[in-house]
């Protein structure tokens, strides 16, 4: 792949049946980008991503994540990326040591790396004192904080994140997003969804899908500037009402 591009994707389509919910969508994304996929329910979203991290196999088109071929090489993407989404947030009956060690074994590390990265991760999240904690007790703000740092363990090229703010209170979202800033800028890329259009205005780049098209792909001020607007939030609602 050139320039440091960690997704390369060319006209890549899902179809149910006649219905293409991802209809030939074509975008890259380079190494240590955050890059927001916005959409309204029912783009298509989660239907791209889910070709995107080898658990779904395209219709047509081509997609390399990772330098990897998601038609051929799928268990190869998903061990060099985290995912995380909304609806997934750790085990409850498990303590955050717990989980901790639960999913660094599952990815294969050490128990001297597990041993090493959750002290730091527990640390950052400023979580040390609880963690014999069960996670089922814990803010849901928390939970995804934790749920992001386990994602993160193995170190992942790319990180996921389907909506892992939703439900998240003001604060301890932009906490969510000082810890994206800081995996972003230690080289992660991040591939984020979100229906919050302040989080957008944080994305390097932002797309937008619109009944499974990209209707439109550029950083936040340049789509602002694009559609005449003062904000995302207005970008999002213009493409929208294009559509009815
Ligand atoms: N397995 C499937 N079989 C048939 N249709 C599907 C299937 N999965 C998704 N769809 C349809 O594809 C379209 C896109 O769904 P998708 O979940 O990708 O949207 P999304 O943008 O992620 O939405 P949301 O924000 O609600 O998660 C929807 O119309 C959905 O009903």
């Amino acid at each position: 792949m050139k320039n440091e591009n960690v997704i390369e994707v060319e006209n890549l389509t899902k179809a149910f049946g006649a219905f293409k919910a991802v209809n030939a969508i074509s975008f890259e994304v380079k190494k240590g980008e955050i890059f927001g996929f916005l959409g309204a329910n029912g783009a298509g979203k989660t239907t791209a991503i889910k070709m995107l991290i080898g658990i779904s196999h395209p219709t047509s088109g081509k997609a390399k994540v990772v330098d990897f071929d998601v038609y051929t090489q799928p268990e190869a993407i998903k061990r060099n990326i985290g995912y995380m989404s909304q609806r997934f947030a750790l085990y409850d009956d498990l303590t955050v040591q717990e989980n901790i060690n639960f999913f660094g074994g599952i990815y294969g590390l050490s128990r001297k790396a597990i041993r090493q990265k959750s002290k730091d991760s527990l640390v950052e999240l400023g979580m040390h004192e609880i963690s014999s904690k069960l996670v089922g007790s814990l803010p849901l703000g928390w939970k995804q904080k934790l749920s992001f740092s386990v994602a993160l363990l193995h170190e992942p090229k790319i990180v996921f994140l389907d909506e892992p703010t939703g439900g998240v209170d003001p604060i301890t979202r932009r906490q969510f997003w000082e810890m994206i800033y800081k995996a972003a800028d230690q080289g992660t890329t991040i591939f984020v969804t979100t229906h919050y259009m302040d989080e957008a205005e944080y994305c390097d780049r932002v797309s937008i899908m619109v009944e499974g098209k990209i209707e439109a792909l550029d950083t936040p001020k340049n789509l602002k500037q694009q559609f005449k607007v003062a904000s995302m939030n207005e970008v999002f609602l213009k493409l929208a009402r294009n559509i009815e």
